[in-house]
Order: C-alpha cells, then structure tokens, then sequence
C-alpha cells in the first residue's frame, strides 16, 4: 500500500516526546533511556508537506496581487464617478425631459391628428393653421419612443444613486398623457422603475462594493402623506388610512416617520411590492381618463453602501414619482371629492415649480419648500447636491392644445437656464465639447473597471481552488492523525492537572487513584476546541430589527405577504401568487398600538412573533386611534429566509466569501487541531457549523463553493476517519500480537471496571484480546463514522508512526503506573 506522507503529528513528535521528557521526575530512568533512544533516531529536520507548502506561495502571491488589482480598482470606480459627475453638472443636476404620447387607437380611429412634431431636443407646437411654438428642452421623446429609448437617457442617474447622490425622477403631465405609462409600463413594455430598479441591483452586482437597498412606496393624497405597504381595507382606504409626518434629521435629510422598509435583495421582491404598492394607490374614472391617478404616487429605493467611505453620502435615496395629472378644472367639470383632488394635485404641482425654479435660477435665497408635502417630501433630493429628472408628457390631441402649453410652460420654467436660448453659441459650443470628452473618459473608465474586475474574480477563482486544495490535504492529512491520537485518548484519557501536555501523557484514570491526585472524570469533562457562536439564520436584518426593538421598546409582529395578497385588493391578480409566502413583515409596533392590540380577546395570534394577516389588517384599521401617538415608530419589513437565501443565490459578494472562507479555515483548523481532546464528533459539529454559516451567507458563489468545501470536507473527514479507524485497530492487533508487553487500554478500564488494573500482555488470555478488538469495533465513535461514510477512501500510515506512538503511550502508562520492565528495548529497531 502507498504509504503516506508524514504529516503534522509526526513533526510534532519530537516535540511531544521532548515535553514527555520533562515529567522525568515521574518516569523511570529506562523509559527515558528508552525515549531518548527514539528521539535521536528521529530525522533531525521537520517533514514538509511541500504541496503545502507551495500551496500557501501561491496563495500569499495571489492575496498580493488581488489586494493591488482592489486598489487599483478602487481609484478607477473613484475617477469614474468623478467624471460622471462632472457630466451630469454640465448637463445640468435639474434637466427636464419631454415624451409626447402617440394618438391612441379609438383617437386614431376617428381621425385625429398630431400637432406636435420633434427632434431630439426641439418641439414644435402648431397652434394654429399658420403659427407653430418652438420649445428647448434636455430632450424631447417623440411619440414612436420607446421604454428603452427612454431608459437609456436615464441610466447615468443610476449610476449617480449607486455613486451616493440622492435622485428624483418625476412624471409630470396633463392627465391621460402617459405618465403612468413610463413610469410603470405594461406586460410587454415594463416602465421606468422595473428598469431603473433591475439596473440599480445590475450594477450593484457588477460593482466590488457591497450594497443594502430598502423599498418604500407612499402616495400624497389631497395633502396626506399614505404608506402604499400597508394594506388598508378597501372600503376606507382612501379616506381613513394613518397618515404619515416629515421630520428632518439632524444632517438634514428628510425622515418620513412610520414609512414601511423593506429590504430587498433582488429585483424580483421589488416587483412584487411596487404591484401591492400600486394596487393601493388611489385612482378613479374622470372625464380625461378612466384610471386617472388621484394621488402622487412615490417610490424610493434607498441605497446603503456597506463599508465604502468615497462615497457622497453613507445612504442614497432613489425617488421614482408619478406625480397626479394636472388638469383644468373647468374643463374636466370635477366637482366634489374630483375637484378637492384635483385642486390638491394642481397646488402641489405649482409648489413644486416653484422649488425647482428657485433652485435652478440660483438666484433665489430661500426656496419654498415647505408649500406642499410633495416638496417637503423630496426637499433633500431636489437640492443642488442631488440629480433631478423632470418628464414633461404632453398630448398630441389639438383639443388638449391648453393643457399640453401649460405643460411646455412648466418645463420651460423649471428647466436648466444654461439650456436657455440665451446661452451664448460659443459658450454652448465649449460646453458639448467638454461634455464630450468626459463621456470618452467615462467609457473608459468603465471599460477599464470591467477588465480589471474580470482579473480580479479569476484571481479569486484561482485563489479558492488553491485554497480547496489545501483545505484538502490539510484536513486528509491532519484528520488522520488526529483520529490516531484519539483513539489513543480512547485508551489513556486523563485530567487535566498539566494542560500543556498532549493528552496521551495524562495519567490514567487508575494511576490517578493510586497516586492520589484529586480526579474526577466524566464524559462531559472532555474539553472540546472552541467553537464559533452560532449566528441567527436571518443575519443582517434581525440585527438591526433587535436595534429598533430596544430603541423604541415595541416589538414584532409578522405577516406575510401572501396573506396581505389575499386580503388587500384585486383578488383575481393576488390569487396567482397567493400561495407564494415570499416575505415576512416585521413590524415594530409603539407601545399604544400593542396596548390596543392586546386588549383584542381574539388578537392571541398577534400576540405571538408571528401574527398573521387578519390581524395585522385589524390593527390598521383600529389605527386612527394610535397614530396619534408621540412615541416614534418605525416600520421594517423583512423577506423571508427562505427568499434570502434565493436572493443571496443570485448575488455575488467578495467580503461574504472572505468571511465564509475565514469561518471555514476555523473550522478546518478545528478539525486538523490533533488534540487529543478532541473527538470526531466534533468534526460532524464543525460541519453543521460550516453548513450553518454557509446559511448566513449571502452570495450563490460562496455558497455553492463552500457547500462544496464542506462536502469535500465531510467526505475527508468521513473517509480519514474510516482509514483511521481501520489503521487505528489494525495497528492496535498488530501491536498486541506483535509485542510481548502491553497495558489495558483506558477505555477498557473505564468501560470495565474489573479491568481497572493493569494487566501484563503476558497475562492477556484470548478472551482478553477479543474484548480489547469488540471495543474498539464498538467505539461509538468509530460505528458512527463508518456508518457515515463506509466508502471512503483508506489512508495508511507508515507503521514506524504507528509504533512510535503506541510505545510512547504504553510506556507512559506503564511507567506511571510503576511498572518497569524493558519492553522498550524490545520495540527499538
Ligand atoms: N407612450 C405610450 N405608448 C402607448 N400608449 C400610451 C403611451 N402613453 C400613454 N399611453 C396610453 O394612454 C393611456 C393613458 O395613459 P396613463 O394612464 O399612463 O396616463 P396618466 O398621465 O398617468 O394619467 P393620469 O394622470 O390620469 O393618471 C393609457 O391607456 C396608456 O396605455
């Protein structure tokens, strides 16, 4: 058979005898002799693994040229931002936008036609037979534009949100003229927050940094701040809903209390909270359109970067608003609720004018703000430091001629001055030509970033392999070794009264005794190494849930959303998802609300951290009475673990590899550490460790490459364990067949107390042998690990080892026990 290479006990041999020797005012002058012996036939220079060995080389070189390639990467992401940014202050932070919506099909059918016509920056307006009105704007959407179309001119805002600046991307427009339309789109043609979202996490993933996103969505209806997460009864949705307060935190960016967050990890939770979200919103048949949007509906996605410092803020807000439709109310004939909604919408909309006239002239010192809750709500993403989107829709119809010139007059006004007809022409010119040169740059700065990532993760491919590999010989190698030395501690365990010695030097249970010494021993007393805490399975986010519990004092309820589905509108449109119980809501309730929730007999469920729908749905309703309550609140929600662990399926993270990839060499050490105290069940626990971890871990790589280094490992450790334990019994037969000296193994003196006192192998009869051979058959340990894994491969040892140890062992506990002889003698080669 192959012999295998010496491996980490054998280099520890020396050293382990050398301690052995310390305790010569216990041992006999012969078995010193005997050991000396042994330790000058020792090779005098330590055995190399030297697959190892170059292993770690490679590895060091490799983390050395990774940690330069992150540099360097780093610098690149940092000179592409600030090129981006440059181009988006020439282009302007406030840039407006028109999209001319196309004739419908019944306008089509009877006869209609446009009055507008455009190029990519000019609309012209015919006002009449013989006069026409030409408008400047950032850019003007002709009516065959397509979603993509559309998008594309909006990418680099996204890239500004990932780059730290709060953005805003509002639909403006007459009602009926598409805005609607852009922002959400249909089936076919999904709109402006699907794709800016699924960009966002795109680029999240592209980038070497790591992200946390929270969604939100609320509407402003008739100057009520609404959370759109939170499921009302359809009845008294639109008049009864809690409304929500703005506070400005101290750094000045605007907080809007009790507002639902969600974390989301990928696009497709998004998508399933902006349909809920929507379906919440309020619309209603008007003469202009038959699902005219009542409200201003808002989106945010805000966007934390973990550990990132060149970054413009620690956490960005991306705001996606389709803003209510104005309209004239003479001409619509509103009246009632119609027409409060529709004056709501109006006042609010010139609000906003105003805001971002002022911030555009530049020239204004104040800015009002504080006119309208749409402009409260926006303040600190409509400022100079952020970058602002405004989508002008106007109508094609010559009946809507009024509205669509109100419209161009609003996007007139608001729009950047320098796009202004009065910029000087040579002014102009240097402009373009300068924003031309940052594009090139920004290319390829991109290009760049991209190449050196792809460098970046072949190192890291190159680095897990090098690192599986080691991992592997390692645990092959060490695991061996420490099953030998187990089963020695099988035979001799000890207390603990020098923690310094390898346990095998430890008297023996019996010798203790006949000492003297002060010894208790039960199974509970083996040490095992230290074990990493067991993480809770939803990480990052029950974390921070635990912050808000202590620092408001609330506590947890949870629904799912398919319960809300089933509850909350459109019941046709929920019923296909129903059964989907994809996230969990982890509400912090104030103490007023948990109050009336518990005066609820029937509210048991609530009670529980798992309160369901109807419940949770109750609980809105009895609001009106809480939400006057001072105390602070917030609302979290959480995705279910088992959607995390999708959505951490489809991402990719360096920093969670790194991490993962630390736990395990943990427990790699763990299991190659050849204490003697040590057992092999720890090895299955250092496993479930692994398993576990890898649970916590966000990333599809990391995961499938970890789940396969665990299984590597099991099967290292399943089949080390295997060729051990054969080894181990075939060294013990062999030794006791072989050799005319021997002690009773520890085991059996435990096991047995009859045994308890050593006995000569002179005096070993048959019956004695068998019952030395069925205990090590029938070491739990040992079934255990063959049961586990019966095909594993056998490893062998070569057998000096094995008898080097095995006399080091009984010579120790012969001699402790005060035996002498010269069986050592014998054994010497
Ligand atoms: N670019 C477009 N291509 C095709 N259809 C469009 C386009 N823009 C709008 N429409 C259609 O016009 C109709 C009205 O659009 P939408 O509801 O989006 O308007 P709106 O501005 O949101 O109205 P409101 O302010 O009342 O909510 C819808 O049927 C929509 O499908």
């Amino acid at each position: 058979m192959e012999a295998k290479k010496p491996g980490k006990s054998l280099r520890r041999l020396p050293k382990s005898l050398q301690s052995l020797l310390g305790l010569k005012t216990y041992l006999t002058p012969k078995w010193i002799e005997s050991v000396s012996h042994i330790l000058k036939d020792l090779p005098s220079t330590p055995v190399i693994d030297t697959e190892k060995i170059e292993n770690h080389d490679s590895v060091s070189n490799l983390c050395g040229d990774l940690a330069q390639l992150n540099k360097y990467l780093n610098q690149l992401s940092l000179q592409r931002r600030q090129a981006l940014n440059e181009f988006l202050d020439l282009k302007g932070n406030i840039r407006v936008f028109c999209r001319v919506r196309p004739l419908l099909d019944d306008e089509i059918y009877f006869g209609l036609r446009s009055i507008i016509s455009s190029d990519s920056s000019n609309l012209l307006l015919k006002i009449s037979e013989t006069k026409s009105k030409q408008y400047v704007l950032d850019r003007v959407f002709h009516q065959q534009a397509t979603q993509e179309q559309v998008f594309s001119e909006i990418e680099p805002l996204i890239k500004s949100a990932l780059d730290g600046y709060n953005v805003c991307i509002l639909a403006y427009g007459q009602t009926g003229t598409g805005k609607t339309f852009t922002m959400e789109g249909d089936k076919d043609s999904p709109g402006l927050v699907s794709r800016g979202i699924k960009e966002l996490f795109r680029q999240a993933l592209d980038s070497n940094l790591e992200y946390m996103f929270t969604f939100s969505m609320l509407e402003i209806y008739m100057g009520r701040l609404r959370d759109l997460l939170v499921p009302r009864n359809r009845n008294t949705r639109n008049h009864n809903a809690p409304c929500l307060s703005i506070q400005m935190d101290p750094n000045g960016d605007v907080d809007i209390e009790k507002l639902t967050s969600v974390k989301v990890s990928d696009f497709n939770q998004v998508e399933k909270l902006y349909k809920l979200g929507t379906q919440l919103r309020s619309t209603a048949s008007t003469m202009s359109n038959s699902t005219s949007s009542r409200s201003h509906c808002l989106t945010r996605i805000t966007i934390t970067c973990i550990g990132e410092n060149a970054r413009r803020r620690e956490t960005s807000k991306m705001w996606m608003v389709d803003l209510g439709g104005s309209e004239r109310l003479l001409k619509t004939q509103a009246s009632g609720r119609r027409l409060q909604e529709g004056k709501a919408i109006n006042l609010s909309l010139s609000a906003l004018g105003d805001v971002i006239s002022a911030l555009q002239s530049k020239k204004h010192q104040h800015v009002p703000y504080r006119n309208s809750k749409l402009t409260q709500v926006l303040r600190d993403s409509l400022g100079t430091d952020s970058k602002t989107l405004m989508l002008v829709h106007v109508s094609p119809k010559e009946e809507d001629l009024c509205e669509t010139i109100c419209s161009l007059n609003f996007a007139m006004r608001v729009k950047s001055v320098h796009l202004a007809c009065d910029e000087p022409a040579d002014v102009r010119v240097k402009r373009e030509e300068t924003m031309a040169e940052l594009q090139e740059k920004l290319k390829y700065y991109e290009t760049k970033c991209r190449i050196v990532q792809g460098d970046i993760d072949m190192l890291k491919e190159k680095l897990r392999r090098l690192d599986r590999n080691t991992e592997t010989s390692c645990i092959s190698t060490d695991t061996m070794q420490f099953d030998m030395m187990n089963n020695a501690h099988n035979v001799m365990d000890s207390t603990t009264n020098s923690k310094s010695q390898p346990g095998f030097m430890r008297p023996t249970f019996s010798s203790q005794r006949k000492m003297g010494l002060n010894y208790h021993m039960s199974a509970t007393s083996v040490k095992k190494p230290p074990m990493p805490s067991k993480r809770k399975s939803s990480s990052v986010y029950a974390e921070s849930a635990g912050d808000f519990q202590s620092d408001y004092g609330s506590e947890y309820s949870t629904v799912t959303i398919s319960d809300w589905k089933n509850i909350v509108d459109d019941q046709s449109e929920c019923s296909q998802s129903a059964s989907e119980k994809s996230e969990i809501k982890k509400v912090i309730l104030q103490d007023s609300e948990k109050s009336i929730r518990d005066s609820r007999a029937s509210s048991s469920s609530c009670e529980s951290s798992n309160g369901n729908m109807a419940n949770w749905l109750d609980l809105q309703m009895t609001k009106k009475t809480s939400v006057t309550a001072s105390g602070r609140t917030k609302r979290v929600l959480a995705i279910r673990f088992d959607e995390q662990n999708s959505s951490m399926i489809q991402s990719k993270n360096t920093n969670d590899f790194t991490k993962l990839n630390s736990n395990a060499s943990i427990q790699k050490k763990n299991i190659g550490a050849a204490d003697a105290e040590a057992d092999i069940s720890f090895d299955k626990k250092a496993i479930d460790e692994l398993n576990s971890s890898m649970i916590q871990s966000k990333t599809k790589n990391d995961f499938m490459k970890l789940n396969c280094n665990a299984s590597s490992q099991k099967n290292n450790i399943a089949a080390a364990a295997e060729a051990d334990i054969s080894v181990n019994k075939k060294a013990i037969d062999e030794f006791l067949y072989s050799c005319e000296d021997a002690e009773i193994q520890k085991s059996n003196q435990e096991q047995s107390p009859d045994l308890a006192t050593p006995v000569h192998i002179e005096s070993f009869d048959k019956p004695y042998l068998q019952l030395v051979q069925s205990q090590a058959k029938v070491n739990p340990i040992d079934q255990n690990e063959e049961n586990q894994n019966k095909k594993g491969k056998q490893q062998q040892h070569p057998k000096i080892i094995q008898i080097l140890w095995t006399s080091a062992l009984l010579g120790l506990g012969i001699t402790s026990l005060g035996y002498e002889h010269d069986f050592f003698n014998g054994l010497m080669l």
